[in-house]
């Protein structure tokens, strides 16, 4: 069977003609976990744009769940929920609403929206938020929105772009059991972060990007033997030697 995510010999970019990630393949497996890594402008949101549909692929393509989005944007679009880096929220709705606009756009019957925004809502101390407007909310908390959004879906692919940032540390624990949670489900998951001291702990297997390319990829004993590094190397090690080229 086809991997979830599928992504195979896709150059993408703004400007036609002018890529600025390169000939990327990799995949997702249903119930795995993969991080996608990589410095400051070496395409992990252009990936993401183009996982989303956001950016049109110049060579190659991307499959989700063994569509384009070409073939059926609607029915695309409808297999993964998105957490972007930074909220993006509805000043002029609340919090309930925000949920209830996704869980309509998803097609989630009452119940199922009351029982799943009720059980995130004390999942991430947000219950006495439900009713407050996104402009009385600390930073943290509108991300927590973001999050409730997504995971109230229970899509079967989760992108995720740098989900720690602003979350304090139960915030943190609480994503972190979702997310656990929903892969042991079947979810695939695609996080790109800068914590990679969590992402070792908790991912499956890494895709190390590097000026628009693919370093490495693979489990992280498969990236510690294609930087050269002994066995208990960490993550931070690893990836310092796959874009820098220094000893780990
Ligand atoms: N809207 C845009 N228009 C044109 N070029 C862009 C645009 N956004 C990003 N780029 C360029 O694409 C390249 C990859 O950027 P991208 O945002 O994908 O990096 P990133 O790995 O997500 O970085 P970061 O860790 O800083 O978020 C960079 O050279 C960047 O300048």
């Amino acid at each position: 069977m086809e991997p979830f995510l599928h992504i195979q010999g896709m150059s993408g970019g703004y400007i036609w003609n002018r890529p600025v990630v390169h000939d990327l393949s990799f995949s997702i497996d249903s119930g795995e976990m993969v991080g996608l890594i990589g410095l400051n402008g070496a395409g992990k949101s252009t990936t993401i744009k183009h996982i989303l549909g956001l950016l049109v692929p110049q060579q190659g393509e991307v499959r989700v769940n063994g569509l384009r989005v070409s073939d059926n944007a609607e029915k695309y679009r409808a297999s993964f929920a998105y957490v972007p880096e930074a909220p993006e929220l509805y000043e002029e709705l609340t919090i309930r609403e925000h949920l209830r606009m996704t869980a309509m756009a998803y097609g989630l019957d009452e119940t199922q929206f009351r029982s799943r925004s009720e059980t995130l809502a004390g999942q991430f101390d947000m219950t006495e938020k439900l009713d407050s407007f996104p402009q009385t909310l600390s930073k943290g908390m509108r991300q927590k929105v973001m999050i409730m959004n997504a995971f109230l879906v229970e899509p079967p692919l989760y992108v995720i772009d740098e989900p720690f940032l602003g979350l304090d540390p139960l915030g943190i624990r609480s994503l972190l059991d979702l997310m656990v949670e929903r892969k042991r489900n079947g979810a695939a998951f695609l996080i790109s972060s800068h914590i990679l001291s969590t992402l070792e702990t908790y991912c499956d297997r890494y895709v190390v990007l590097n000026k628009g390319r693919i370093a490495s990829k693979g489990t992280l004993d498969e990236l510690r033997r294609s930087a050269g590094a002994v066995p208990d190397t960490t993550l931070d090690d690893v990836f310092y030697t796959l874009v820098k080229g220094g000893p780990t």
